[in-house]
């Protein structure tokens, strides 16, 4: 405990969390006044994130200079999975740990899950068409289609690959799905069965051109790093049935956006829903904007107020661990 009786464990919200997550652990903390959360603007960052022990991002950049500037950081966190935006060799080097939240335990990945469905659901019944044919009072346009037959390519088969084929097996689809070793599935966070019951035909990274050509729907939820950067690039793309669906759920620069755009613009592409963009907030004067085929969604598939609360808890209780000496638990390190 500190002498003088002020907080001696200080937690930091970096950059923009919605809703509010520093709140949620402050909530989850309040019998703690020896820990401080804290939410900073952009701009107050530098100069203070010296005074803090853990930092929380979410998908912010956290570069060499600001960390840097950390000199009392033990710990930076995502809010979530993707550790993309801090400079992992920087923190390594200060000595500081970097870490991200499982999505399998927060139900980030069952939000995942269940808004890559809702996309599906969007882009096969037209919903920007139908919500126009609405507001021009036409009646019975556009025509839809199911999901039900088709077959769905789920491009990297992590832990939200996993809920989405969980989820996806009701409705009647063909599942296929890549990952890199599929012996490397811990047993321990399967609830039924083997991550393999869930899927009709696994296949490793390479055979990702061959699965493109045999699917009608293409989910990405790749890990975003320097190897699986524009992984759904031209070549994929044409490797796409004609009309087939594309789906992002993971990062925009897994996707190759002038290939996406040309998919779209030749018609091979049937249509594209993404929920991360390659700049975000979306561009709303963005040229890919005029395709009614375009579903897009704020980067917003893992944000619920079930999955935040949870993550919330987790920093909360990583807080009091690193307060009272204790090793951390709940989190993935990257170093
Ligand atoms: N839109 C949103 O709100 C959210 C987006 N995300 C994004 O989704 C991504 C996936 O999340 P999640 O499923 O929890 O993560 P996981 O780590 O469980 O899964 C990541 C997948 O990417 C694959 N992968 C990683 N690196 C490579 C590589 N070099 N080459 C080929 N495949 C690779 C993994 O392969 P393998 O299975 O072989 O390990 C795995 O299939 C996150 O990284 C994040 O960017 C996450 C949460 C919310
Ligand atoms: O968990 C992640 O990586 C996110 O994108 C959070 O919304």
């Amino acid at each position: 405990m500190c002498e003088d009786g002020k907080a001696n464990t200080r937690v930091l919200f970096c950059g923009p969390h919605f809703p509010a997550s520093h709140n949620y652990t402050k909530e989850y903390l309040h019998n703690y006044p020896l820990i401080q959360v804290d939410d900073l603007p952009f701009d107050s960052i530098p100069d203070l994130i010296g005074n803090y022990d853990i930092c929380v991002v979410k998908s912010m950049r956290l570069s060499s200079d600001l960390i840097a500037r950390a000199t009392r950081m033990k710990l930076i966190m995502q809010y979530g999975v993707g550790l993309e935006g801090v400079d992992i060799t920087a923190a390594t080097n200060h000595g500081i740990k970097v870490a991200r939240i499982p999505s399998k335990v927060t139900g980030n990945a069952a939000s995942c899950a269940e808004m890559a469905i809702y996309i599906m659901l969007g882009l096969l019944r037209k919903q920007n068409e139908m919500q126009c044919s609405v507001r021009l009072k036409k009646l019975g346009d556009p025509v839809g289609d199911t999901l039900f037959g088709k077959t769905v390519f789920i491009l990297g088969y992590g832990n939200i690959g996993f809920e989405l084929a969980k989820r996806l097996r009701p409705f009647g689809v063909k599942i296929l799905a890549t990952k890199r070793n599929w012996a490397s599935n811990d047993p321990t966070t399967l609830e039924h069965g083997t991550h393999e019951d869930s899927v009709d035909e696994k296949g490793s990274h390479e055979d990702i051109y061959e699965f493109a050509k045999k699917s009608d729907i293409v989910v990405c939820c790749l890990t975003m790093n320097s190897q699986t950067v524009g992984t759904v690039n031209e070549s994929f793309i044409s490797s796409m049935r004609e009309g087939g669906l594309l789906v992002n759920i993971a990062r925009g620069g897994l996707l190759d956006y002038k290939a996406v755009y040309e998919g779209l613009e030749s018609g091979h592409l049937g249509g594209v829903g993404m929920d991360v963009a390659w700049t975000e907030p979306f561009d709303p004067n963005d040229p890919i904007l005029k395709f009614p085929n375009v579903l897009l969604t704020p980067h917003v598939a893992g944000v619920t107020e079930s999955s935040y609360r949870s993550m919330a808890k987790v920093v909360g209780d990583v807080a009091l661990q690193l307060h009272s000496g204790k090793p951390l638990t709940g989190i993935e390190y990257a170093n």
